[in-house]
Parts: C-alpha cells; sequence; structure tokens
C-alpha cells in the first residue's frame, strides 16, 4: 500500500470506469467472481473498515477497496497539505505552510493565555512564504507551540491583534470578537463546512480523507484559499485528533463518549484552529460555534461555546504539560502514554514504531522525531516514467505554470513539487509522470536494479493494484526488452492498475493486467519469471503522514490477518521466480512482524535454496549514489537472523520518504 499515486490522480481514478486501454491486455486470470473481490465502492468510501489494502485482514482473502491506492493520487497522495489550489487531481490543495508567517493568534494576544544527502532537514527551508494563504496553517509540522508574532490570520479572522506576540500559557481574560455580528459569518464558512463534511463522511461512511475531499471542494467551488484552509482543517484535525481529544475530555466536563459524534467533530475542528493554526481564537471559537449552530442547533452550540473558550484559555505548550505532563515531573507518566498524546497517535502504535526502530537498528531515542515526521505534510513527489518524461521537462512544465519544484532527494526520476496541482503539468494529464513517493520509486527501482544473471524478458508485480509500481517497472522494463505481468485480486484495482500502466504500452503488449490472487501464481507458473515483486498489503503504519484517519483504524489485531496473506504472497514470488532470478519484497510499513519477520521466515524455511542479495546496496544502485542509513539491523539488532544487514528500511524522518522496507531474495536452487 505504498504508493501515493495511485488513488485519485487524474491517471488512476476510478471514476473512469476502468476502461481498457489499447495495448493493456486485461487477462481473466481467475477473476474476482471466484475471490469475492467484490464490487468497486463509491470514491472515497473504505470497503472494509479494517483494512485500507482491499484484502480482508482475517482471513487474508481479498476484497476491493474504495481506496484506490495506499496513498491517494497527485497531492491527495501527498497527504494532501503541501499541494495547493488542487483539482480533483490534487486531491485537494494543500496546506501552505509559511515559515515566516508564523505566530500571533492575533485576537488573543493581550489576554495572555493563551539528513542525508539532499534529503529534508528538521527546519525544513522547502517551503517559502508566499504570503497568500488564509489557511493559517500549523506553525510547525508537528503543530508545536507558535513563536514569533508576524501572521495573523489573513481573511480569517477579524485583523484584530494580527501582527501581536504569540500567545503564552495561563489563563487570562479574552475578546472574542471585534467584528460586529451582522460581520460574522454564522455557519463557520465554506472552508469549515467542508471540513466537517470530511470528517462527517470519514467518521459514518468510513470514507477515506484524501479521497472525499476533492469532490467536495469541487462541490463547495472554494476558492484556492478556502480550499487550503478546508485541506488543512481535516487533515489537522484527523491527524491531531488523539491530542485534541485528551484537551477536550479536560474542558467538557463530560466524557466524550457522551458527546454527539457529530459536535464531537465540530469540536475536534475547533480545538485544531486554536491550538495548531495561527487563525485568531476569536475566529477559531466565533466560526466553530456558528457551523455548531447551524450545522447542529442552538444548544448544542452554547455547549462548543463554553468549551472552546475553555480550550482557548491555554496554548499548546500549557495544554501538553496538563494532558502530557513530561516524565520525571511532578505528574509525569509513562512515556508510551505521553508520547501517544503529545504526537497523536495511539499507544500501540507508538509502541510498534519503537520496537521497529530497536528491530531495524535504529537509535530509540528517534522515536519522537518519527512521530513528528507522521504528523508533517509530506511533499508531493512526481515520477517521471523513464522513456515517457524526464525530470528536466517536468521542473520546466511545473516552471511554466508557476509551481516551484526541486529535484528529488533520492530518486533519479523523482521531482519535487513545493505546492501546487500536480495535475497542472501535462506530463501528469498524459500519464507520463505520475505522483509517487519516492521511497517507492526506490523500492521499484532497487528491484530493477538487482544483479541476475541470465535471461532478463519477464517480469511480475504480484500486489500490484493500484499501480503505482507497476507503472514505474512497465517503464523501466519496456526500456530494456522486459515484459510486465501485473496481478491483482481486486477488480477495481486490476482496473487502476490498467490505468496506471496505459501510458506505457499504447498499443503492444509489454503490459498485462490480470485480475487474479498473486497467491496462485507461482503454482500455476513454477519459475516462469525473472523479477517479482511483491509490495504487501500491509499495516501502512509507515505512511501514516499520508493518510490522516489511518492510525485511528488500524489495530494491533490487523498485523495478525496480515501475516497469513503476506506469507502466501511471499511463497507465491519465491515460486513463480526462476532459479537465479529476484525477489523485491516491499512494504510501507516498518513493523518488524510484516517485515524482517516474513522475510526471515522465508529465508529459513527454504533453507539454502534463497539467499538475500543486499537491498541497501541496491538501493544506491537505483539512487545513483549512496542513500544513508538504510541498512535494516545492524549487529546488535534484533531482526531476525538471516536478515540482518541484508534488507533496507527507509524512514520519513530520517530519509523524508514513507517508511518503505525492501528485501531482495534471490533464488539459488
Ligand atoms: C500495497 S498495495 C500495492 C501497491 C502497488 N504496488 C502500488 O505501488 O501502487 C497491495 C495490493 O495487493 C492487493 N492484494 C491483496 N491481496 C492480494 C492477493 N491475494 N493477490 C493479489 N493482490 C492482492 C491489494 O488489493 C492491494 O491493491
Amino acid at each position: 500500500m505504498s504508493d501515493e499515486g495511485a488513488g485519485d490522480g487524474p491517471q488512476d481514478r476510478g471514476d473512469r470506469g476502468g476502461q481498457r486501454r489499447p495495448g493493456v491486455r486485461g487477462g481473466a486470470g481467475r477473476g474476482p467472481g471466484r475471490h469475492g473481490a467484490g464490487r468497486p465502492p463509491a470514491a472515497g468510501r473504505r470497503a472494509d473498515p479494517a483494512d485500507g489494502d482491499g484484502h480482508r485482514g482475517a482471513s487474508g482473502r481479498p476484497r476491493s477497496s474504495g481506496r484506490p491506492g495506499a496513498d491517494g493520487g497527485p497531492g491527495a497522495a501527498s497527504g494532501g497539505p503541501r499541494s495547493s489550489g488542487g483539482s480533483g487531481a490534487s486531491g485537494g490543495p494543500g496546506h501552505a505552510r509559511r515559515p515566516g508567517a508564523e505566530g500571533g493568534r492575533g485576537g488573543a494576544a493581550g489576554r495572555g493565555s493563551g539528513a542525508p544527502r539532499r534529503g529534508p532537514s528538521s527546519t525544513d527551508p522547502r517551503r517559502p512564504d508566499r504570503g497568500a494563504d488564509r489557511a493559517a496553517p500549523p506553525a510547525r509540522p508537528d503543530g508545536s507551540s507558535r513563536t514569533g508574532s508576524t501572521g495573523g490570520a489573513g481573511s480569517e479572522g477579524t485583523g484584530a491583534g494580527a501582527g501581536a506576540p504569540a500567545p503564552r500559557s495561563g489563563p487570562a481574560r479574552q475578546r472574542w470578537s471585534t467584528a460586529k455580528p451582522s460581520q460574522r459569518s454564522r455557519g463557520g464558512g465554506p472552508a469549515r463546512e467542508v471540513a466537517l463534511d470530511v470528517l462527517t463522511a470519514v467518521r459514518e461512511d468510513d470514507a477515506y480523507a484524501n479521497l472525499v475531499l476533492p469532490g467536495l471542494l469541487r462541490r463547495a467551488r472554494l476558492d484556492a484559499r478556502d480550499a487550503a484552509l478546508a485541506t488543512e482543517l481535516a487533515y489537522g484535525t484527523l491527524r491531531g485528533r488523539g491530542l485534541y481529544d485528551a484537551v477536550l475530555a479536560t474542558c467538557s466536563g463530560r466524557p466524550l463518549a457522551q458527546v454527539d459524534p457529530p459536535l464531537l467533530d465540530a469540536l475536534r475542528l475547533g480545538v485544531h484552529q486554536l491550538l495548531a493554526t495561527r487563525v485568531p481564537a476569536h475566529a477559531a471559537v466565533s466560526q466553530t460555534v456558528g457551523l455548531v449552530r447551524t450545522r447542529i442547533g442552538a444548544g448544542p452550540g452554547g455547549f462548543a461555546n463554553a468549551v472552546l473558550r475553555r480550550v482557548a484559555e491555554r496554548d499548546r505548550d500549557a495544554w501538553l504539560a496538563e494532558v502530557a505532563p513530561e516524565e520525571g515531573g511532578p505528574d509525569g507518566g509513562d512515556t508510551t502514554e505521553r508520547l501517544a498524546v503529545a504526537h497523536s497517535h495511539p499507544a500501540w502504535v507508538v509502541r510498534a514504531l519503537r520496537e521497529a526502530l530497536v528491530a531495524h537498528g535504529r537509535d530509540v531515542g528517534e522515536l519522537e522525531a518519527l512521530l513528528r515526521a507522521d504528523n508533517a505534510a509530506p511533499e508531493v513527489v512526481l515520477a517521471a516514467r523513464p522513456g515517457l518524461a524526464t525530470p528536466d521537462e517536468l521542473v520546466a512544465q511545473a516552471r511554466d505554470v508557476v509551481l516551484r519544484s526541486t529535484p528529488g532527494a533520492w530518486s533519479p526520476v523523482a521531482v519535487r513539487l513545493d505546492e501546487g496541482d500536480p495535475g497542472a503539468l501535462p506530463a501528469v494529464r498524459e500519464g507520463r509522470a505520475r505522483v509517487q513517493d519516492e521511497g517507492s520509486q526506490l523500492a521499484a527501482l532497487a528491484l530493477a536494479a538487482a544483479p541476475l544473471e541470465g535471461r532478463d524478458e519477464r517480469w511480475l508485480d504480484l500486489a500490484a493494484g493500484p499501480g503505482g509500481k507497476a507503472a514505474l517497472l512497465a517503464a523501466v522494463g519496456a526500456g530494456r526488452g522486459a515484459s510486465l505481468v501485473a496481478v491483482e485480486v481486486s477488480e477495481h484495482r486490476a482496473r487502476l492498475v490498467e490505468q496506471a500502466v496505459a501510458a506505457v504500452a499504447p498499443g503492444g503488449t509489454a503490459v498485462e493486467v490480470r485480475t487474479a490472487d498473486g497467491r496462485e501464481v507461482g503454482d500455476d507458473e513454477p519459475g516462469a519469471y525473472d523479477r517479482v515483486l511483491v509490495d504487501a498489503p500491509c499495516t501502512g503504519l509507515g505512511a501514516l503522514r499520508r493518510r490522516p484517519e489511518a492510525r485511528w483504524r488500524r489495530q494491533p489485531s490487523d498485523l495478525a490477518g496480515l501475516g497469513p496473506l503476506q506469507r502466501g504472497l511471499l511463497d507465491s514470488a519465491l515460486a513463480a521466480v526462476r532459479v537465479g532470478g529476484v525477489v523485491a519484497y516491499v512494504t510501507c510499513s516498518p513493523h518488524p512482524a510484516e517485515t524482517l519477520a516474513v522475510v526471515g521466515d522465508a529465508v529459513r524455511r527454504r533453507c539454502g535454496t534463497v539467499e538475500l542479495l543486499d537491498a541497501p546496496a541496491a538501493l544506491d544502485a537505483a539512487a545513483g549514489s549512496p542513500v544513508p542509513g538504510t541498512a535494516s539491523g545492524g549487529p546488535d539488532a534484533t531482526g531476525p537472523e538471516g536478515t540482518r544487514g541484508r534488507t533496507a528500511q527507509l524512514w520519513p524522518h530520517a530519509h523524508g520518504t514513507d517508511a518503505m522496507f525492501v528485501a531482495l531474495l534471490r533464488r539459488v536452487s
């Protein structure tokens, strides 16, 4: 579930009707009827609440997912925020971070309350202040407390207090609004309405935020700024829910379970504005209360007013000290619980990520940076498909539509967009380039770069939907005279694969898409392939930054359900590859149960017939220069025997990519 190009991008959106493209053979396979691939759900709706990958966790039996891809389409793929002005292609405009405009909440003032090679740095200089947002985005990626005072809230508030000093902690008096009542928006304004609609769809319909948002933005006809605000509010509220609920529990005077869910959504939206944006406090409260009044009722509006005023009495740091006190202090609590609240992750995910860092041989002290990276909006990254587009072409096209772009940090075919709608680039619209996380790009390119002797003509992608890596592999393979068979169990997602690879095979037969169960290919076609990709369905714990709601949906029990499916697919791949051929086992989760354990088992069970290749070296080869810190498991690591140092793990906080895991296995007999 690693590829964000997937989802709702212009080239692979499910609403294209899934028509066949010339040159793409849609093999019958053992079709969906047999495997119950299921109906294609409405865009944005989840097929299975327990599983975003289009399979049923417990049974391992796949099912069609409403989420075309692990990640959305361009922009949406990114978790939204960095792209802006979005069309459907972008999954909505991004929130525009304005480093230079951090600070004051305006009206709150006075009340006294209140790596690597070109990799990203923690100070993230990539985003200039465009000065055009009214999105009032988070001051820092993790939404930590604001300093400085240059920013008001643009048109968002009344202007009162803009440029005022940053809010300080502690209770004090508050003037709620300087606007005349007639000037205030009664319903919260269109951006908040859209944001609330997203929260409602996520809660009631199990929708994916990145898929429902574009349609809601279009329907509401928001201009770019309001669209950016709506996107930031929706995504930020979903990500920050853990902390916001802890604050609300303190302020609401009743257990949150007793608060009506629609009202709770609106309260979270209000808290997000108060604690993580530069929206002035008075505007955050009055607009959110207006929204509650018009959407839910006058009584709930009064309740929201009382609760949000209490929230507004302190700033984020003060609330953190209250609800997530540092250990060692008088109220210091358990580290996991503190990190869970402070960085808004379920405690089991915090534990899982800590375990993952240790298992892959990294310093456990990196945990907080990793959690913070999960809360930062990822950049939109494009992959220029070899033979169809070049990074230089993408940079030139971005310049033509006044988008800032930079070369990728790692992948030789990557271009990073600072903001904007990737669908504005002709190459993206034509399917010659695609939004795809750099980690996903490197994983596919590493398989293509793995050393191989003898025949190298038949490539296989065993779990291909929605087709991001298949599209890249197909393009690379076409340049080397290799054909690709792409297998996907979900009918709907198989159609997305066809769309994804269409540009690579306009009239040829280099790519064949089959709707089938990948676990059966090994038995049906033993030893038939030279290179095989298993991008296994997984928990997606390495891509939380792209899927704001995912962390609240996943359960620890998902791990147990996914294990047999992951092992079954890897077994099938190892049977389908010829002796001497290479299998890449890839996940967008660093969890040891989905990565090192699966690979370690496979190597152990096949005693001597399968060997691990040097995946970090293959990543370096794919990148064209060293990608530091990918070797997964040093001498002290706890990874299973036989995997140490041979597998590769990328990290959001270290590489600026999703946390992709890559193992390369060669069948030796
Ligand atoms: C992680 S996603 C693959 C992402 C894809 N490689 C990309 O880059 O766009 C895993 C895919 O495996 C599919 N899948 C699940 N079980 C499967 C099975 N038994 N056989 C084939 N595909 C399966 C899911 O429907 C999902 O589309």
